[in-house]
Formats: C-alpha cells, sequence, structure tokens
C-alpha cells in the first residue's frame, strides 16, 4: 500500500496532481484569506476553510458570541472583516454606517445574501426573502398592503379565538394543586402553527390536539435552523453558486408539492363557493386581481410606485411561496420571541405584576378577554415594552445581511476607505448592537421602562432597535408577530401566574448548535391558575 503511494507519489502524475492540489488551496484558500489583508480592513486570521465561525460550526461556541466578541474587539472601527467559511464578509458595526447603508444608501444594497434557483426551490426561492431586485420591488410593493394596521384589525379574530383555545389547552394540563409546568417553545410552535394554519392557509388546524399533523410536521422542518439544516441555510448564504451547481435544494420535494396543494385546494374551493375570508390566501387572491390597494393614511415602505396598477402575472408557485413566507419568516421567530418573554416574566415577578396590571385595566373596561380588539391591544405601553426588551434583550434573527448591488465606498472612523463591488457581502450583528452598553445601558438586564420617555436606560438612539432589521427591506411581518404575541400573553395572563418551577434553567444557557437563540435544556415554564 505504502509502495504504490510512493511510486503515485515519484510518478509525473503524482507530481501533478500535488503541484495541483497545492495550487488549488494557494487560490481556494491562502488567496481568498488575504482579501481583508489587501484591503486594509482589520479581521481575525480564519481557521482554514471554516473560517471566523469555525467555533461554531463545530458547536464550541454561539455565533452571537463569535460575532460579539469582534464586534467588541474592533470597537476602534466603523467595519470589521469576516470570514464565512471563505467568503469574505463585511460586517458593519458603527450604528451611523448600519444607517447608511440599511436606509440612506439602500439602492446600493438591495438584496439579501442567499441566491436560490426559483424552479429548483420554488417555495423559498420565490418568496420575498430571497427575491432579488426589481422582481423584489414588485413583490414587495404588491404585498405591503396586506400586512397594514387595517388588514391586522379583520385578522386579529382568527387570533383571539385561537388564544382562547391555547387557554382551555393549558387548563387541561394543569394537575390537582392548579399548576402545570410545559416547555413554552413547543407550546408556542404549536400553536403558532395554528395561527399561521388558519391566517395564511385558511386551515383550521388543533396541533395540541392532532400532534403529528403534517403542517407542524412539515413547517417545523421548513423552519428548523437547527443542526444540519441551519449548516445548509448558511451554506446557501455562502456558497449559492455551488449549491445551484450541485442542484442540492434547501427543502424537500414532499414539502414543497404539500405546500402547494394546499393553498391550490383553497383557492379552488373559494372561486367555486365564493368564500371570502379576511386571511392572507384572500389577500393574495384580490393581489392577484389587483384588486389589493393601500388604505387613506397608511403610507408605502418601499422604494416602489405603490398605487399605481401593476400587472400581476402570479404562477401557482409564486403564490404559496409568499404563503410559506408566514412559515419561514414568523412561526420560529415568533415562538422563540414568545418562549422566551414568557421566561423573562417567570423570573422577573416585578415585570409581570405591572404587565398584569395593565391588562386587568384594560379587560375591566372592555368586558372580559374575548372583547379585545387590535385597537386597545395597540394601546398597551407596558405590554408593548415588555415585547420590545424581549426582542432586544433575544432577538430571533442575530444578524441581518446585505449583498452590495452598486459599487460603494466604505470609510472607517480615520479616513480610511474600502471600495466595495457588487457582490460583496455585508452583516450588520443586530444581537451585538442591541446589547452594547453604549447603545443600551445595563444590557444584561431585562428592563421593559427602558422603553419610557426620560428612562435612565433608555436607547441611545432607538434605530439601535434592529430586531426587525432596518429600512425598505426590513421585516413585513413586524405588525402580525408582534399583534399575535401581545395577543397570547394578553390572554394567558388574564388566566395564568407564570412561574419558574423545577426545570426552569436560570440563566438560561443557549443551545451552541442553533443559529437563532434556542434554550439548551428547553424554556420550562409553571402555569398557575389564577384565583
Ligand atoms: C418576532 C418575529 C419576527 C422577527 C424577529 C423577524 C425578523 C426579521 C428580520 C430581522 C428580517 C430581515 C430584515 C432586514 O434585513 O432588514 C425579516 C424579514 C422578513 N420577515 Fe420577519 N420577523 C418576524 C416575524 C415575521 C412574520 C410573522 C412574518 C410573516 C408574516 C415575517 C416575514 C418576513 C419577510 C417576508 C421578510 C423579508 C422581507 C423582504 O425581504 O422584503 N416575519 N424578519
Amino acid at each position: 500500500m505504502l509502495g504504490t503511494l510512493a511510486s503515485l507519489l515519484f510518478s509525473l502524475e503524482g507530481v501533478l496532481l500535488v503541484a495541483l492540489l497545492a495550487l488549488l488551496y494557494y487560490y481556494v484558500v491562502v488567496r481568498s484569506t488575504r482579501f481583508f489583508a489587501d484591503r486594509g480592513v482589520p479581521y481575525l486570521p480564519p481557521v482554514p476553510l471554516l473560517g471566523n465561525g469555525a467555533d461554531f460550526i463545530t458547536r464550541k461556541r454561539l455565533l452571537t458570541d463569535v460575532l460579539s466578541d469582534m464586534y467588541h474587539r474592533f470597537a476602534s472601527h466603523r467595519f470589521f472583516g469576516y470570514f464565512d467559511f471563505l467568503s469574505p464578509i463585511y460586517v458593519v458595526r458603527d450604528l451611523e454606517l448600519v444607517k447608511q447603508i440599511c436606509i440612506k444608501d439602500f439602492d446600493h444594497f438591495v438584496n439579501h445574501r442567499i441566491q436560490l434557483d426559483e424552479n429548483h426551490d420554488p417555495l423559498f426561492g420565490r418568496a420575498l426573502f430571497a427575491m432579488r431586485d426589481t422582481r423584489w420591488r414588485n413583490m414587495r410593493t404588491i404585498l405591503s398592503p396586506a400586512f397594514t394596521g387595517s388588514k391586522m384589525r379583520l385578522m386579529f379574530g382568527l387570533i383571539t379565538s385561537y388564544c382562547d383555545g391555547a387557554v382551555r389547552t393549558i387548563r387541561s394540563e394543569l394537575g390537582a394543586d392548579g399548576t402545570a409546568e410545559l416547555e413554552m417553545k413547543e407550546l408556542f410552535r404549536r400553536f403558532g402553527n395554528d395561527i399561521v394554519a388558519t391566517c395564511a392557509f385558511g386551515i383550521e388546524i388543533n396541533s395540541f390536539r392532532d400532534r403529528a399533523n403534517a403542517f407542524f410536521t412539515l413547517g417545523k422542518e421548513l423552519t428548523n435552523l437547527d443542526g444540519v439544516q441551519g449548516l445548509k441555510f448558511l451554506a446557501f448564504s455562502s456558497f449559492p453558486r455551488v449549491m445551484r451547481a450541485l442542484r442540492l435544494r434547501l427543502f424537500s420535494a414532499k414539502m414543497t408539492s404539500f405546500f402547494r396543494h394546499v393553498v391550490m385546494d383553497t383557492i379552488t374551493q373559494r372561486e367555486q363557493r365564493g368564500i371570502v375570508r379576511h386571511d392572507m390566501i384572500n389577500l393574495l387572491m384580490q393581489a392577484r386581481k389587483q384588486e389589493l390597494r393601500f388604505d387613506e393614511n397608511e403610507n408605502i415602505e418601499t422604494n416602489g410606485g405603490g398605487s399605481q396598477k401593476r400587472s400581476v402575472d402570479w404562477t401557482d408557485d409564486d403564490l404559496t411561496a409568499q404563503c410559506t413566507v408566514f412559515f419561514f419568516g414568523g412561526y420560529d421567530t415568533v415562538s422563540t420571541l414568545s418562549a422566551f418573554m414568557a421566561h423573562e416574566l417567570a423570573v422577573n415577578p416585578d415585570v409581570q405584576e405591572r404587565l398584569r396590571d395593565e391588562i386587568d385595566r384594560v379587560r375591566s373596561t372592555i368586558g372580559s378577554a374575548d372583547k379585545l380588539n387590535y385597537e386597545t391591544l395597540q394601546s398597551m405601553r407596558y405590554l408593548d415594552m415588555v415585547a420590545n426588551e424581549t426582542l432586544r434583550k433575544w432577538t430571533p434573527a442575530p444578524f441581518l445581511d446585505r449583498t452590495c448591488t452598486k459599487p460603494y465606498i466604505l470609510e472607517d472612523y480615520d479616513g480610511r476607505r474600502v471600495q466595495l463591488q457588487p457582490g460583496d457581502g455585508l452583516w450588520i450583528p443586530a444581537a451585538a448592537i442591541m446589547r452594547d452598553p453604549q447603545l443600551f445601558p445595563e444590557p444584561d438586564r431585562f428592563w421593559p421602562e427602558r422603553f419610557e420617555p426620560e428612562s435612565a436606560g433608555a436607547p441611545v438612539d432607538s434605530s439601535a432597535m434592529l430586531a426587525f432589521g432596518l429600512g425598505p427591506r426590513n421585516c413585513i411581518g413586524s405588525r402580525f408577530a408582534l399583534m399575535e404575541t401581545k395577543a397570547v400573553f394578553f390572554f394567558l395572563l388574564t388566566h395564568f401566574l407564570l412561574e419558574a418551577g423545577p426545570r426552569t434553567q436560570h440563566p438560561i444557557r443557549l443551545k451552541k448548535s442553533s443559529l437563532g437563540p434556542c434554550a439548551e435544556k428547553g424554556s420550562w415554564i409553571r402555569f398557575r391558575l389564577r384565583k
């Protein structure tokens, strides 16, 4: 064996092979790691092939910790270099520069980094998040009216009826002492699944009773950014061309076909029977017929020309993709927000007490929880502060990403300039920014009152709240996410006290394999029926 290897190495082919591998290593690995050195951008030497995220990939550290350390280490710079595997990324840490990129100079940074083949990965490739340039502008303009306050108001009834159901489910779990310790992520996943099914797909499901329903199992698969699926998602952002050339799919054909059938069957039934239901499918059906408009006083959020008629030539996959966006965009993010909010309320009884007082006050004016409407929920200041503080401390999306679409110059504090070229990638370390003590005093404290006017803990700049992103490419579903989360907590705190129980891990330790925050041992909270 050794003899064969030695004779191969010393043959002409062997020498050529070694030279080729050495060249390949030099061009692919060594040369790429010179990227920032050649441009005078501060960076840390990456681990060959794995880049600066090696500790995350090998499950040693959280990605947010890796980014946060670099964020603080390069505090004297507006931006620094990061290798995402072999791809160089400019990480923008200065808030003024973040605003410039996301808002003022948005035209240079219209797209996210991910690139999917629309035909090969129709669910996510055609969804708003992955769309690029003009196609994105047109789709965002068409979809934005579906996410305004007035449309949320129409969907609100669908949500509250599910909140009622969730309360009944928790009640049924209570033991003789009137308590039950439940895992929050699982609870809010099931609840979120049913809300998405009803609001986006027009389907009534009870995932607490029918625990293995296809919506729940496939939805979980679709949004799972843990383990292999999380790495696959990163790989689609980092090596889009390689993934396309290998014809790899982000989501399975089975999943695509399931969601496509659900949407198409619902549309056919509604058209045949003239059914109108205030949900996303209805809004998309209106959008396809160009009947969807912004209401008076509701401003358009994109750079596109909003109110004029556009020709909407949607395929079945375009429609399905926009519905699945609820799953992809909203399902894991909302359940993460809710799970961490429940935890913070359980371990901060004073905050819970103040929030319950607000809820009880509102309830006594409206009569009972089921009379709650969207306007009343919107008027609840403390509920809003608690949700915001949870988003700040435990942001479900730890960084934002952009691709440079037109040449652009980044300038550091010392006047040093770097020329960005189309295709260059950028990250905005949202989690690190929202825990920066210079921007948020006492960042590790859960302190909803910081959002009160004149508070000592007030954010130095309101645009540092990056949980829903910034600028025209921000989260289109933020109103929906907040409405859903606030409504469910209104109902939960009406009926239960949230307490730390024997299985509650505090302080929370996070799972190192997850891209977003996820409690290592689950988020266990004890529910106690209120007297
Ligand atoms: C707590 C819940 C949520 C959080 C924290 C969240 C966060 C985000 C963030 C950070 C972005 C990227 C923004 C940027 O790059 O500037 C985003 C984009 C997006 N989100 Fe959300 N999201 C949430 C809920 C939802 C929901 C419920 C939906 C669907 C109804 C949704 C749909 C989307 C879509 C479609 C985009 C892409 C927008 C575009 O590219 O134009 N999200 N979200």
